[in-house]
């Protein structure tokens, strides 16, 4: 993919075609780079905040959680993501903001690419602000191309599980 456009922090235009307004833009940004605050990220030192814009218009917000056993360590998104849904947020996603301390923006990893798939829109924009707040937007789908989600799998009881033994 050619390198995404970095939009200056002071041109919120690209939320509208979102249908987020500029407020809304702004909160989520507000959140997301606060939410860095609450990083737990010792041996990294690579703080990320994530908030997640929900149906009901709610900002649920995470960030990175690591772990003395480096691999067991959790992304910003995938807490906040899971946050929301435990609390009742499981589809209808209206934007993520994701916030580091660096520039250009740092994107999502694989991993919580997939983790996002199963309950965010395709269509779904995700906001990567860099440590001055400009950013990259790009859709759920353009991050996972051809993506392998729920609907993919057959449902209990459907042909295809069946081969399976199921
Ligand atoms: O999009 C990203 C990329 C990295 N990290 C975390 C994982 C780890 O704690 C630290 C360094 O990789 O940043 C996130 O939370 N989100
Ligand atoms: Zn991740």
């Amino acid at each position: 993919m050619a390198q995404p456009k970095i939009y200056p922090s002071n041109d919120s235009s690209p939320a509208s075609d979102f249908g987020l307004s500029p407020t809304e833009f702004t909160t989520l940004r507000t959140s997301a780079t606060q939410a860095k605050a609450l990083a737990y990220c010792p041996y990294s030192r690579f703080r990320v905040g994530a908030t997640f814009l929900t149906s009901s218009s709610d900002f649920i917000e995470g960030a990175n959680v690591e772990n003395a056993s480096y691999p067991v360590g959790t992304c910003a998104e995938r807490v906040a993501l899971a946050k929301a849904v435990v609390e009742g947020h499981t589809e209808g996603f209206r934007a993520v903001g994701v916030s580091t301390d660096i520039s250009p923006p740092a994107s999502p990893c694989g991993m919580c690419r997939q983790f996002m798939r199963e309950f965010v829109p395709l269509e779904c924009p995700i906001f990567m602000f860099d440590k001055d707040g400009n950013y990259v937007v790009l859709k759920l789908e353009q991050l996972l191309p051809m993506s392998f989600g729920p609907d993919q799998l057959p449902q209990p009881g459907e042909a295809g599980a069946q081969g399976a033994g199921l």
